[in-house]
């Protein structure tokens, strides 16, 4: 790389869903629109587990990369010499195995979240990743927006003083039309047990975003200090936890996070009349408006009463019709820590992730929600239908 030039990431995409399609397009923003001079990223294949056809037609989809290959099977995908990092956009239920098969593969991994389905399997990777020195991190991008980066530098500063509690929210009102069930057809992702559906998963995990990054996150590393959690489900009829609420207390350091999140009811059904996150300290609160993972507005709110509005937009792309969700600022985080040879990143290091793994494994016991061997299990199997497509 000559001096001055950005450095270049490698892409391998795996699954052709509705979040590879809004990666793929934050991939293809130009960077310097978002003020990132330093890293860039290319799209050099993608797969998806149906067919080859369906990996051209996504191309097609995301209106560029026109010259990546495209591969009907993901063990396809992660023998591709050519490929730096896999980013793995399957359902939670696929994540483990299909994670596994791009660091046995010798790839580096972005995985979505929710990270995995247990803590163990959360381990595995990481230990994996460790012993083939290969760089993986769990995908929560909304660590990764300026907007959260703000709030972290203002509570380390001190400026609400000591933080005591972070409440967070975040739900949909999914109710069908008619009669008493969700939208969702009980195949679907949100719902479906095989997939690993449900509120916690797919949604609470941003709330507790919240509550780790600034509860957890922030305590000094030599006193870091997992939570106790108490959590209540009630179920959907699939078997999935439809409404769930997550207390996590930190004893030591006297706080006290709430995550909530249901498929029932809107987090801000008056669009924003109400904070979905508040952080509350001795000397003010900082709450942050709807939605809880891609927020775009924070306000800042003293004891005295004072008060600051933040706006904190996400650019988009002129020449590309003016695209841009906010996903490419934890790519280039990826793109960061490969070009300095780190392995995990600083913003949500491994442990952190499992320890999150851990309170949502916790939650889920708690609420009795039981999901089955195949997608639990943290034995690797290279033939797992969730990595040769048959699932
Ligand atoms: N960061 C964010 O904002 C968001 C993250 N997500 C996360 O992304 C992941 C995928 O979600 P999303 O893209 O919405 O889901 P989709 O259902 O839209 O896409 C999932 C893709 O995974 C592949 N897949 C492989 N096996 C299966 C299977 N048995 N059933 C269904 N799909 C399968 C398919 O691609 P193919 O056929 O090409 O292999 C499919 O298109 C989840 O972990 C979710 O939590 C989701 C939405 C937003
Ligand atoms: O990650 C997500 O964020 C947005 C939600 O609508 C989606 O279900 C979830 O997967």
């Amino acid at each position: 790389m000559a001096a001055g030039n950005p450095y270049t990431v490698k892409w391998g995409i795996m699954a052709t869903g509705g979040i590879a399609e809004t990666f793929c397009k934050d991939l293809l923003c130009d960077p310097k629109v978002r003020d990132a001079h330093d890293v860039r990223h290319e799209i050099v294949a993608v797969a998806s587990s149906s067919s080859k056809k369906r990996a051209d037609e996504f191309l097609q989809t995301i209106d560029g990369a026109f010259d990546a290959k495209t591969y009907g099977s993901y063990p396809e995908l992660v023998a591709d010499p050519n490929i730096d990092i896999i980013y793995v956009a399957t359902p939670h239920s696929h994540h483990f195995q299909n994670a596994m098969l791009a660091l046995e593969a010798g790839k580096h991994v972005l995985c979505e979240k929710a990270f995995t389905v247990t803590a163990a399997q959360a381990r595995k990777l990481v230990e994996t990743a460790k012993a083939k020195n290969l760089f993986l991190m769990e995908a929560v991008w909304t660590r990764y927006f300026p907007l959260s980066i703000q709030i972290r530098k203002r509570i380390t500063s001190g400026e609400i003083g000591t933080v005591y509690r972070t409440i967070g929210d975040l739900s949909f009102n999914s109710n069908a039309t008619e009669g008493k069930g969700l939208s969702f057809d009980d195949s679907h992702r949100m719902v479906n047990v095989d997939l690993a559906g449900g509120a916690i998963l797919d949604l609470g995990v941003y709330p507790l975003t919240w509550v780790f990054q600034t509860l957890y996150h922030l305590q000094p590393e030599q006193d870091k200090e997992a939570p106790t959690v108490v959590a209540a489900s009630n179920k959907y009829t699939t078997g999935a936890d439809e409404n769930t609420a997550i207390i996590c207390q930190f004893p030591r350091h006297n706080s006290l996070g709430v995550a909530t999140t249901t498929m029932r009811a809107h987090s801000d059904p008056e669009n924003d009349a109400v904070p979905v996150i508040r952080i509350q300290g001795s000397e003010g609160e900082i709450q942050v408006f709807f939605p809880a993972y891609r927020p775009v507005k924070y306000k800042v709110v003293k004891k005295n009463g004072e008060s600051q509005l933040v706006d904190c937009p996400i650019p988009g792309d002129p020449a590309r019709n003016g695209w841009g969700h906010g996903m490419f600022w934890e790519a280039d985080e990826c793109a960061r820590c490969l070009r300095d040879g780190k392995k995990e990143s600083a913003t949500l290091p491994w442990t952190e992730s499992i320890v999150i793994m851990e309170t949502m494994e916790a939650a889920l016991k708690q609420g009795g929600i039981e999901y089955p061997e195949l997608i639990t299990t943290d034995v690797y199997d290279p033939k797992s239908p969730l990595n040769t497509g048959n699932q």
